[in-house]
């Protein structure tokens, strides 16, 4: 039941708040926190906020086409579910729950290698894309089976987690000695990679120590090869932040980029990911997509990522809250919200189409770099 005192909720940030009465506290604090002082957190809604448009006037909004394609795939909206670990925690179908929801939308869901459901199941529940997110395990054998399991299952794309060789320090799951109570699993891995996620030990995070247990930091940009040779699918890096290291991307053949900073939860003082955005998108010049996530939580939130080079956005905490709060009604509640509330900011800035969100749309520094760039250079069909 979504509704409350006042009805059904109208806003993203109603979700976040009834999911913060529903959930045990430990849960809410390990979706809500971030890592340090949360600085990148709160960057991340604080560079939305700076961010103003430029709306234009009569220029028939009649229709407003959010349909586009994401990675050669059809998709109803520029919008998809971000990698996160255990949506059991969030609700009792986890994963089942939120690849429903996002297939009402047609938009895509990364489904986490540490997932609470097998991709088997999620697959069978899916009607939109999948997408597979990988940490770079020491456990090469286990990291090729999952990628071989979710091939077989109909994914679509990879993703290749790489701002965490570790886990940021977050303080609340620190705090809450965060664990996993003993029925959510991670069955993808076969009880091979899974030790510790379940021992509660006072100020430290269970999720911490398995990392640290499981995860190689040793990754580099030759190990890229190893995984491409294995596969047949599309290869996205995520938690790139620098021109430099979108540019290398670019030049090794990556397919995509998801600009992200983790929602804040790994590097305490990184860059909030719409100020980064823009020198990924440059250094990329059009090479390979460019998606963002962290901090999105309303339709004109989207259309200023979208606006400054962004070819779609990821959502993280919104769908856990849409989860805790409602199930899979809940998780298509809120992906419905920021559909129709962008539907909304693009018919009221003037701009019928997705191709017609362009930097001339927004008014900050960064964008009116982009347009300058743009001046020296002609775009090409971004989209
Ligand atoms: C509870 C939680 C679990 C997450 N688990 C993963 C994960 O397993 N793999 C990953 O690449 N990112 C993970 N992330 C990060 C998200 O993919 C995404 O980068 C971030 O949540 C976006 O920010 P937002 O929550 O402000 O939308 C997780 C985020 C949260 C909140
Ligand atoms: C299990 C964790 C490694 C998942 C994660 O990336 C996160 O909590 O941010």
């Amino acid at each position: 039941m979504t509704d409350t005192a006042l009805g059904r909720p109208l806003t993203v940030e109603e979700y976040a708040r009834l999911a913060q009465a529903r959930l045990p506290g430990a849960t809410w604090h390990y979706f809500d926190g971030g890592a340090g002082t949360e600085s990148t957190v709160e960057g991340n809604l604080a560079a939305f906020r700076r961010v103003r448009i430029r709306p234009r006037v009569l220029n028939d909004v009649s229709r407003c086409d959010l349909s586009t394609t994401i990675l050669g795939d059809p998709v109803g909206a520029p919008l998809g579910v971000a990698p996160m670990a255990y949506h059991e925690l969030a609700c009792e179908e986890g994963e089942l729950a939120t690849v429903e929801a996002a297939g009402e939308l047609r938009v895509p869901t990364v489904v986490g290698i540490f997932a609470s459901r097998t991709f088997e199941d999620i697959a069978a529940h899916a009607t939109g894309p999948l997408w597979l997110q990988l940490y770079w395990l020491h456990r090469r054998d286990v990291l090729e089976r999952v990628v071989r399991r979710a091939e077989d299952a109909g994914f679509r794309a990879l993703v290749l987690t790489v701002d965490t060789p570790r886990l940021g320090r977050r303080l609340r799951e620190a705090r809450h000695g965060f664990h996993l109570p003993p029925h959510i699993t991670a069955p993808n891995l076969d009880g091979e990679v899974t030790g510790f996620l379940h021992e509660r030990k006072d100020g430290s995070s269970a999720l911490s120590r398995h990392a640290d247990a499981f995860i190689d930091p040793s990754l580099s940009w030759s190990d890229l090869d190893w995984l491409r040779s294995r596969t047949r699918l599309p290869l996205v890096l995520k938690g790139v932040l620098t021109a430099e290291d979108a540019a290398r991307a670019a030049e090794q053949g990556i397919d995509g980029l998801v600009v992200s900073n983790h929602g804040g939860r790994q590097l305490d003082g990184a860059a909030a990911t719409m100020d980064a955005l823009p020198d990924v998108v440059r250094a990329v010049a059009g090479r390979c997509p460019v998606f963002l996530d962290g901090g999105v939580r309303s339709g004109t939130d989207v259309l200023k990522a979208l606006a400054l080079g962004a070819q779609a956005v990821f959502l993280g905490r919104p769908v856990l809250w849409g989860l805790a709060a409602n199930g899979e009604a809940g998780a298509r509640h809120v992906l419905t919200l920021l559909r129709d509330e962008l539907e909304d900011a693009m018919a009221l800035s003037g701009c019928p189409s997705l191709a017609s969100l362009t930097p001339e749309r927004l008014d900050c520094e960064r964008a009116a770099a982009a347009r300058n760039d743009a001046h020296d250079d002609p775009p090409e069909g971004r989209r």
